[in-house]
């Protein structure tokens, strides 16, 4: 007998309270940077039209980026600095004006740091499909209204692609390094395969927590918290863009953060750090939280406000379509072929972007160093808060050139 579905059978598309606390500002239908808004750094390049690997098109992509130092007159000193899922071009310096969060790389990239912004020229655009300024969803479409859920579907591929373009608009021929964590290692792999074929050089790679493969596990991951997305009633298919504060699909973004969160961190930190204790004044029995649980509310509140969903969905499909060995023979065949010298660097707990897929990533690039691991009780957030072990790590890698 069928026994019919119930309409708010996760619970999700019930009205639901705004996450936010008494007194906050509201939360607009989306985090995106939008035109008009104070581009901090940011500068843009206008690269044309994209076929995109999945049958899309895009007329007009805009790539937003920042640089650090000069492009020396022989064009040697370039870097490429790639960012995560939800990261932006903004790699080193304060919050303030433009850009809602400090600099994400700050120990690894500035001035006498080992990527040296006295001696190299550091390029970090915008992913496409981001929303930090490149082209994505909340960009406008030729009919004037933004793309919202019209959006094509991205692959790391065209990520690549649009980065390349932004070289060859930037003058740069060869990357001395190109550098990149989580979803940024991705590309940075991409590169170093697609780099060469569309004559832009890559000396050296360092693929920070990354894989040449997304997996099973890393798919199934993703796809409650795209669900929790596409469930949220603020979400409307993506198109959101006109809804007033508070009434975009902030729930359903802040819900997949959280499970996000939980795979970037360790059961240990979780349980050594949080274990059983409650929130401040609250009764876990009585309708309260876990402090655990006001962490995870916190994270996922944040991202609401800096984020968009629309981008959420697209950078993390862009993600799961990452297979270096698609149309190349495979994975082995593909990591055979890179000719570039490669630093891979793991984090021991990371339970999202294993220290085995590293070791792959080492064992089939024929000029790999030996896999270098950072030692944290952070899990794949390692890459972002040990700076302190992976500076030196890199700077003896850039050394040993
Ligand atoms: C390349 C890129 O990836 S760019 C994107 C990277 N940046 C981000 O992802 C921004 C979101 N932040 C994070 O993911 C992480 O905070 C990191 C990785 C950047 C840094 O991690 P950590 O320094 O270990 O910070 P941690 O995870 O402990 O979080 C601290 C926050 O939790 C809050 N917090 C801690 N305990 C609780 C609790 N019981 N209840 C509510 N909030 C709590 C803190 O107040 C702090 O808030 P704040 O960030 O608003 O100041
Ligand atoms: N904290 C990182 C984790 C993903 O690598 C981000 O938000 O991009």
């Amino acid at each position: 007998m069928d026994v019919p579905f119930p309409p708010f059978a996760t619970g999700l598309s019930a009205p639901a309270a705004p996450p936010r606390a008494p007194g906050e500002a509201p939360i607009p239908a989306t985090g995106a940077w939008r035109e008009g808004d104070e581009p901090g750094r940011r500068r843009f390049a206008d690269l044309g039209a994209f076929e995109l690997e999945a049958g899309g098109r895009l007329p007009a992509v805009r790539v937003a980026y920042e640089t650090w130092g000069e492009l020396s007159p022989d064009g040697s000193n370039a870097v490429l600095v790639l960012h995560a899922l939800t990261g932006d071009s903004h790699v080193t310096g304060d919050a303030g004006p433009g850009h809602r969060t400090a600099g994400w790389w700050r120990e690894l990239v500035g001035p006498g740091l080992p990527v040296d912004t006295d001696r190299y020229f550091v390029v970090a655009p915008n992913a496409l499909g981001g929303c930090q300024g490149t082209t994505g969803p909340a960009s406008t479409a030729p009919d004037g209204q933004p793309w919202g859920g019209r959006f094509p579907f991205v692959t790391t591929r065209d990520q690549v692609a649009v980065e390349v373009a932004l070289a060859r608009a930037l003058g740069i021929d060869g990357w001395e390094l190109v550098i990149g964590g989580s979803m940024g290692g991705l590309r940075a792999l991409e590169w170093a395969v697609q780099g060469p074929e569309a004559g832009v050089e890559v000396r050296n790679v360092a693929a920070i927590a990354t894989t040449a493969q997304v997996g099973g596990d890393q798919i199934a991951w993703s796809h409650p918290q795209l669900a929790a997305i596409r469930a949220d009633a603020g979400f409307r298919d993506g198109d959101y863009y006109d809804a007033p504060d508070d009434a975009g699909p902030h729930r359903g973004l802040a819900i997949a953060r959280q499970i996000a969160h939980a795979t970037y961190r360790t059961s240990s930190e979780l349980d050594t750090r949080f274990g059983r204790l409650p929130q401040g004044g609250e009764n876990p029995f009585d309708g309260g939280r876990f402090a655990v649980q006001s962490y995870l509310d916190h994270h996922g509140d944040k991202l609401a406000r800096r984020f968009d969903a629309n981008s959420y969905v697209v950078l993390t499909q862009s993600m799961n379509s990452h297979d270096l060995g698609r149309d190349r023979g495979g994975v082995e065949l593909a990591l055979s072929g890179i000719s570039t010298r490669t630093l891979v660097v793991a984090v021991d707990s990371d339970r999202l972007f294993p220290p085995e897929q590293s070791a792959r990533l080492v064992r089939g690039i024929p000029h790999a160093d030996p896999l270098r691991i950072i030692t944290s009780d952070y899990g794949h957030d390692g890459f972002l808060v040990e700076g302190d072990q992976l500076a030196p790590i890199v700077g003896e890698f850039l050394a040993g050139t």
